[in-house]
């Protein structure tokens, strides 16, 4: 996929206040669509004003991560699923590679634990899902947890159904143009926990808190504690931090996108260093990742406007199954992807340099 340029090694990532795409005038959609698409098309990722979730339901949400990832180990490891292969439930610390979804070996396995909860072919009773794809939620028995992370699902889900109307707008299309893709979406929430010093010693330059790769998906939106530790990769091959402003989201640009625009829009890459304070000292991070993935059925390729010329699409046609399940095995079941060779190059230059 493309790449983020940065500008005298500072790479920023654009504030867009997207309040007026609701309650504003055609002038100010325009300029909205605007200016998500030069984001799109320079850095993949965005950080979101305006979005409309109260502070309250962001603050439940972390009061519910803060009461899972501190039951005792053996509680959470009950919640882990019958086979890596169902994306869902319990990650111990220190049991996926995310690097391997892009097809490159890591000396070490991603710090980070995990809780994933998505969309489950119960949601859908009229379509006959297969269960194997949109398997079944496992919740430990916390008072109010499901309640607080079903609320987050509900908003962080409405924004990114928000964020496809302003993608088709962007790329000259219906603004409706991305519901048949998405109309029984896979969408997954992943909390992530980078555990705390106590728990967990950082051990060298080859611990990832969360190895580099891209999101699989149509976009991603992404809460996360003020605290570094994410980095993308910039089109310069160097790495660089990214940190919300207060009251924002971050957004970023799944492989999906990059598909449909043939990669003029840009899947960046990013990892999760293991969080260190402004003093190098360990500490403890949070974050939790709304992916939008689309129908598992539905046919990804390049849209029409986006093939140069007289050229071909730069990526055969796929389904949001084929390439996820692609992904997921890297990731989530250790083997390696040989997919996305060029990500995996260039991965290899920026860890060489
Ligand atoms: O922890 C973060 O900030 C990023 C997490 C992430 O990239 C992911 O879950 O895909
Ligand atoms: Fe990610």
């Amino acid at each position: 996929m493309g790449r983020a340029m940065a500008a005298d090694g500072v790479l920023e990532v654009p504030v867009i206040d997207i309040s007026a795409w609701r309650d504003g005038g055609e002038a100010d959609r325009a300029a909205i669509a605007a200016q998500v698409d030069d984001a799109a098309r320079t850095v993949g990722f965005l950080q979101i004003r305006g979005h409309g979730i109260p502070e309250a339901t962001a603050e439940a949400f972390a009061a519910a991560l803060d009461a899972f990832f501190g039951l005792p180990l053996e509680e959470k490891k009950a919640l882990r699923p019958p086979s890596p292969g169902i994306n869902r439930g319990y990650t111990p610390p220190r049991t996926e590679k995310l690097s391997l979804s892009l097809g490159v070996a890591a000396a070490a396995e991603d710090l980070f634990e995990a809780f994933n909860v998505g969309s489950q072919a119960t949601d859908f009773p009229d379509l006959d899902l297969p269960e194997a794809h949109y398997p079944a939620n496992i919740w430990p028995s916390l008072p109010g947890f499901r309640e607080a992370v079903e609320e987050w699902c509900a908003v962080a889900g409405g924004l990114a159904r928000r964020l496809t109307e302003i993608f088709a707008r962007a790329l000259g299309l219906e603004e409706g143009y991305f519901v048949p893709f998405t109309d029984h979406s896979l969408d997954v929430l992943r909390m992530v926990h980078y555990p705390p010093p106590e728990e967990e010693t950082v051990t060298g330059r080859a611990q990832m808190g969360m190895g580099a790769h891209t999101d699989y998906g149509i976009v991603t939106v992404l809460w996360a504690d003020r605290v570094p530790g994410l980095q993308i990769l910039g089109g310069d091959g160097a790495w660089h931090d990214v940190l919300p402003e207060p009251g924002c989201l971050l957004v970023n640009l799944g492989d999906l996108l990059a598909r449909w625009t043939n990669d003029q829009w840009l899947s960046t890459m990013h990892r999760v260093l293991p969080p260190a304070d402004e003093r190098g000292r360990a500490v403890r991070r949070r974050s939790a990742a709304y992916f939008h993935d689309g129908n598992w059925d539905a046919e990804i390729s390049c849209l029409p406007g986006c093939v140069p010329d007289g050229g071909e699409p730069l990526h055969p046609p796929t389904t949001v199954g084929r390439h996820l399940a692609a992904k997921l095995a890297g990731s989530r079941a250790g083997r390696l992807n040989a997919d996305s060779p060029r990500e995996a190059a260039r991965l290899r230059a920026a860890e060489d340099g």
